[in-house]
This record gives structure tokens, C-alpha cells and sequence, in this order.
């Protein structure tokens, strides 16, 4: 179980986040949502420890996160696996490669820097890729695919890291309604088939709605919000995002969730 325990991240005086606190339960999707600058990617970014908490602790199963260092953090990194909006691949490099990077952290530096994959690893990238309807881009350069395909390679490279939590940190916001569709679909896949948890930054409170279990609303750094997506009233919702409220709630067609035998609820258009 993930613990925040008053967690705040402080740019000079400004607190970016505020005495946050939460538990998030193994094989939750949980979506983090708010306006802009609410604290999202800030939050995101101290689980992972890409930014330093200034106050509070985060603990995984008992572990101490706020205190890792070293190797014990790049463990931690691996393990807390993030997405980001920008894909953050390696253009040059082919699909299959970017995603063997998701294993870098199980290996000696020595074969890292000879590029002498496992064939373990080859096997598990190349299953990863599949998932997501990949495997056919194994060999192509990264940046000669669409947005929606490069995420889907980034979600790959996530999923061989075999990390206990995802940390998605607004997944889609460069995607079209298409690609955001498949995007979704396949981190909902990773949560439901893998049961690995998702925690997820949405601007789109639909979206939010559609593939959450439980919405985590931030304002000005603090939590205001915590519960199930249908405990969120108009009202919470239009206090959430102020001013941003019409764009985000429901003014474009979003997906309905129907059942899915093999994976729970998925979405369709
Ligand atoms: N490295 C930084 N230095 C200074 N201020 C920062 C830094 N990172 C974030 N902030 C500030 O902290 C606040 C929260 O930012 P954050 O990016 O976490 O919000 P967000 O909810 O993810 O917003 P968005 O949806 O626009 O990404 C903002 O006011 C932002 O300007």
C-alpha cells in the first residue's frame, strides 16, 4: 500500500503541494485531477522522487520513500514506474530497444553500456509490445511513429520494468480523442489484467470518470477531494476547476465503459 503522510513540495514560498495525505490500495486506478497548477505533476513527481518533498513522508508496503538513496532509490524509481506526456523516448533508437530500456535497472552497468540484452529481456520487451498491439514497430525508429503509438511504446517500456505502481502523468494531453481512447484503454489493461496500480493526472474530468475507480481532487496543493468517481458532485467538480469548469466537464463526446469479459470494464466510443 502506497502512504502520503502530509506531504508538502515547496517552490521558495509557494507550496506546490500542501500537507497532502492518502493511501492508494494495490490494484487501484487511481485518477489525480484539478486544474492547472493544482499540484498534480508536483505530486506525481515526489512518489517517483523526480521532485523532493520539503516536508512529510511517502511509504510503499512500510518502505521508507522519503528517505531512499542510492541504489535502494533507482530501485524505487523502477519499481514506481512513470509516463509522461511527452512520451520521453529515445527518437533515434528502435521501438524495441526504448522499451529494453525499461530494464536497465536489473542490470549490471557493464551490459548496459555493451547493449547485450538478455534474451530473457528480448522476450519479455517483445511480449510487452504485443500487448499493445506493437510488435509489428519492433524494429523502427521511435520518433517515425505517431503520438498514440510512441505512448503506447512508453507504456511498454513501463510495463517490463514490472513496477508495482504506474504514475501516468497526463498520459494524453498531446493525443487526438482516437489515440487517447487507446491510451487509456491500455493503462486500463495494465490495471486490470496485471493488477499493477495506476495513479493517473487528468485534466479531463470525463475521462477521469470513465476509467477511475477513485478521484483524488487537488486545489491550490491540497487534497479537497477523495473518493469514488460518482461522490463527485457538480458542485465539487465546479469548485475543482473554477473558471476551467465547462471546458472540462462534458462538453465533447467521451466514451461510455461497458464490461469486457477479459479485462473488467473497458471503454468504447
Ligand atoms: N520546479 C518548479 N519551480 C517552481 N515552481 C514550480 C516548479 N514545479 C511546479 N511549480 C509550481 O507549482 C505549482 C503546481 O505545479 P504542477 O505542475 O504540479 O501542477 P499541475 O496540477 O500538474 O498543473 P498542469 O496540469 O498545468 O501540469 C504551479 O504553480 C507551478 O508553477
Amino acid at each position: 500500500m502506497l502512504v502520503v503522510d502530509r506531504l508538502t513540495c515547496r517552490f521558495g514560498a509557494k507550496a506546490a503541494v500542501d500537507n497532502a495525505s492518502f493511501e492508494i490500495k494495490p490494484g487501484a486506478f487511481v485518477g489525480v485531477i484539478g486544474r492547472s497548477g493544482a499540484g498534480k505533476s508536483t505530486m506525481l513527481r515526489m512518489i517517483n522522487r523526480l521532485a523532493e518533498p520539503s516536508d512529510g513522508r511517502i511509504t510503499f508496503d512500510g518502505m521508507d520513500v522519503t528517505a531512499l538513496k542510492g541504489r535502494e532509490l533507482r530501485k524505487w524509481r523502477a519499481r514506481s514506474a512513470m509516463i509522461f506526456q511527452q512520451f520521453n523516448l529515445v527518437g533515434r533508437l528502435d521501438v524495441l530497444t526504448n522499451v529494453l530500456m525499461g530494464r536497465l535497472a536489473e542490470m549490471p552497468q557493464w551490459r548496459s553500456l555493451t547493449q547485450m540484452w538478455p534474451e530473457d529481456d528480448r522476450a519479455l520487451a517483445m511480449s510487452a509490445l504485443e500487448q499493445f498491439d506493437m510488435a509489428q514497430y519492433a524494429s523502427q525508429r521511435a520518433d517515425q511513429l505517431s503520438g498514440g503509438q510512441q505512448q503506447r511504446v512508453a507504456i511498454a517500456r513501463a510495463l517490463v520494468q514490472q513496477p508495482d505502481i504506474i504514475l501516468a502523468d497526463e498520459p494524453i494531453a498531446s493525443l487526438d480523442p482516437r489515440n487517447t481512447r487507446i491510451v487509456m484503454d491500455a493503462l486500463l489493461r495494465i490495471n486490470k489484467h496485471f493488477g499493477i496500480t495506476v495513479m493517473c493526472n487528468l485534466h479531463s474530468l470525463d475521462l477521469a470518470r470513465t476509467y477511475c475507480d477513485r478521484l483524488i481532487g487537488m486545489s491550490a496543493g491540497r487534497v479537497v477531494f477523495d473518493g469514488a468517481p460518482s461522490a463527485l458532485t457538480e458542485h465539487i467538480a465546479r469548485e475543482l476547476y473554477d473558471l476551467e469548469a465547462d471546458e472540462v466537464m462534458g462538453s465533447a463526446h467521451m466514451p461510455t465503459p461497458v464490461h469486457v469479459p477479459e479485462y473488467g470494464v473497458a471503454a468504447v466510443a
